[in-house]
């Protein structure tokens, strides 16, 4: 996928607004997200091998947040034939017609529904797999929960809900550990302390990570009858859930 270098924040702002998925973002995107997300490009195959063992004939697969399309692209890579159909929901048009010039650029017999539109008023159903990569975290906390209901609601038994996040730590000391870490690893992909830090402020009101514990209880609370996290490098996680 071509994407440009990130350097949205590498000249000085007199004032950060906050974050947004807008056309300056979406052009960086596949830059930004490699650069920033320790792990990413490993979610992404392997959220096409949980497709390719877990999505049944006939049913589909929902990637809620799809940005580009990375983890459409992977799993449609992995269900050839089965006569499935993704929906990939986003709501922000630049990277809506990105992912689409994306998903075009390869042939495929899976049809993909690609929709401009807030992942919170998508209906789902006769679902085995739903994919939130990085997504949740966006939603306001509040909004989080009822989204996971209606995931889980129209998921068939057996179905997968293959979720990553960025966390937060209740242990103060590996928090500020785990966040070190994660800065080094920004640092060691050349961003510099100004684009770190000002992207922070960015980011600070519009995305706010949950715990660990918080996804555990919440997805076991809806009914996910099994839950493992099955990634982790320092405060970046991917987890799955069965129902
Ligand atoms: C960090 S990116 C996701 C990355 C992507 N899933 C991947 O694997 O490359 C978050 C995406 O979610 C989208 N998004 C955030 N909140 C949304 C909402 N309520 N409805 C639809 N899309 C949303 C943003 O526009 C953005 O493209
Ligand atoms: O926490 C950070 O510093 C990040 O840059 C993380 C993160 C994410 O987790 O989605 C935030 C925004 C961009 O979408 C890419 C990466």
């Amino acid at each position: 996928m071509n994407s440009s270098q990130d350097t949205i924040y590498a000249q000085p702002a007199d004032q950060i607004a906050d974050f947004q998925f807008d056309s300056r973002v979406a052009g960086v995107f596949g830059d930004m997200i490699r650069r920033s997300v320790p792990g990413y490009a490993q979610i992404i195959a392997t959220i096409g091998d949980f497709a390719h063992r877990s999505v049944k004939p006939g049913t589909r697969v929902y990637d809620l947040g799809c940005s580009l399309g990375a983890a459409t692209l992977s799993v449609r890579r992995q269900i050839e034939g089965r006569d499935c159909e993704i929906i990939a929901v986003d709501y922000s048009e630049s990277m809506v017609k990105r992912c689409q010039e994306n998903l075009s650029a390869y042939v495929s017999d899976t049809k993909v529904d690609l929709i401009q539109g807030d992942i919170r008023d998508i209906k789902i159903e006769n679902a085995s797999m739903v994919i939130l990569n990085f997504t949740l975290q966006f939603l306001p906390p509040e909004d989080r929960i009822l989204l996971l209901q209606r995931i889980f609601n129209g998921l068939k038994k057996g179905g997968i809900l293959v979720l990553s996040e960025k966390l937060r730590f209740e242990d103060q000391a590996i928090q500020e550990l785990l966040d070190a870490q994660h800065l080094d690893f920004k640092r060691a992909n050349g961003y510099s302390e100004l684009e770190i830090s000002q992207k922070r402020s960015a980011l600070e009101n519009v995305m706010k990570p949950d715990s660990m514990q918080t996804h555990e209880t919440r997805l076991t609370d809806i009914g996910f009858s099994h839950f493992s996290t099955w990634f982790q490098c320092f405060n970046f996680a991917s987890m799955v859930a069965i129902k």
